[in-house]
């Protein structure tokens, strides 16, 4: 997954879905008339980081971060300049004092369905927002992809790679209500005008080269490079007993579909008088 070169080639359904949702929301957000201080967490190689910049007003400075600090290098060679940059960040981890409340908008796309511990994570957004601030994130609930990873892992062959399996499946993939969840986490944490969507959507590969580039784009696990052909051949032919890639022929010459729930959320942390207000009532 930290593979930069490898993503920027086979972030279709990431790029498109960027877009749609951008296209949506980024006309509602409450921009600030100069110095708009924005976050792209998860920025990987920085492609939508830099896709980013046409939704948003021509005063910003915009800084990307990432856990992967091959990823925050990649990014920093291609799309770095006086108004845009990248660092390594852990989006679970302890915040840089520095960095709290410096940023006027949050953003991130596909990279919070990695984070196993989601109040950590919302908690740290709330607490880099400046007072005002607002956050905009989409991720994936759940998906195909994560039902192989758990066959994969349950296969002798493969399950000494897949032994943290857990780990790589997104917090909401068994989840009836994820919107619901994110919503009651959200509120608790304090943030105010909360928007919360779980979309069902489909992507078409165009064949099964293709999936098959795009999945070792986004693989986690450490699979030794002379048996990786023989782990994506076990993968497709998961996704084949699955009926979601045809048995006859590979699929060969024809397009391939999958459905998935993606999470859109919204939310803004309330003004300071508001939060002094809510401080002062509880005592
Ligand atoms: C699928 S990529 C998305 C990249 C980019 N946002 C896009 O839409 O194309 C997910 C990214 O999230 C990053 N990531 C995973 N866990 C993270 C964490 N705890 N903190 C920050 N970034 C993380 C990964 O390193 C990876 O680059
Ligand atoms: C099995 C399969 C090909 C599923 C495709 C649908 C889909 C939403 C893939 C994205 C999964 C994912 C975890 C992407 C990412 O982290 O960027």
């Amino acid at each position: 997954m930290n593979n930069a070169e490898l993503y920027q080639k086979s972030n279709n359904l990431q790029k498109r879905d960027a877009i749609k949702f951008l296209e949506e929301f980024a006309p509602k957000l409450n921009w600030k008339k100069s110095n708009n201080r924005i976050l792209d967490i998860g920025c990987g190689d920085g492609s939508v980081t830099n896709m980013l910049k046409q939704y948003i007003p021509v005063d910003f400075k915009l800084l990307g971060c990432d856990i992967s600090e091959k990823m925050v290098n990649y990014a920093n060679d291609h799309h770095c300049n006086e108004q845009t940059s990248f660092t390594v960040l852990d989006i679970e981890g302890d915040l840089p004092e520095g960095m709290k409340g410096n940023f006027d908008h949050v953003f991130s796309f596909y990279a919070l369905h990695w984070i196993i511990n989601q109040e950590r994570a919302f908690r740290n957004i709330f607490n880099l927002l400046d007072y005002n601030g607002e956050c905009f994130m989409i991720f994936v609930a759940g998906a195909p992809v994560f039902d192989v990873y758990r066959i994969l892992a349950h296969n002798n062959k493969w399950s000494t790679w897949l032994q943290d399996v857990d780990r790589y499946i997104s917090p909401y993939h068994d989840s009836q209500e994820p919107a619901k969840e994110i919503r009651a986490m959200a509120e608790k944490i304090g943030f105010v005008d909360i928007d919360v969507d779980c979309k069902d959507l489909v992507f078409v590969y165009e064949d099964v080269d293709i999936l098959r580039k795009a999945m070792t784009a986004i693989n986690p696990f450490k699979v030794p490079q002379e048996l990786y052909e023989d782990f994506m051949d076990d993968y497709l032919e998961i996704l084949k007993e699955m009926q979601l890639v045809d048995k006859i022929n590979n699929n060969y010459g024809k397009t391939v579909p999958f459905n998935y729930r993606l999470l859109v959320v919204y939310a803004r942390k309330p003004s300071q008088d508001k939060m002094l207000h809510l401080k002062s009532s509880k005592h």
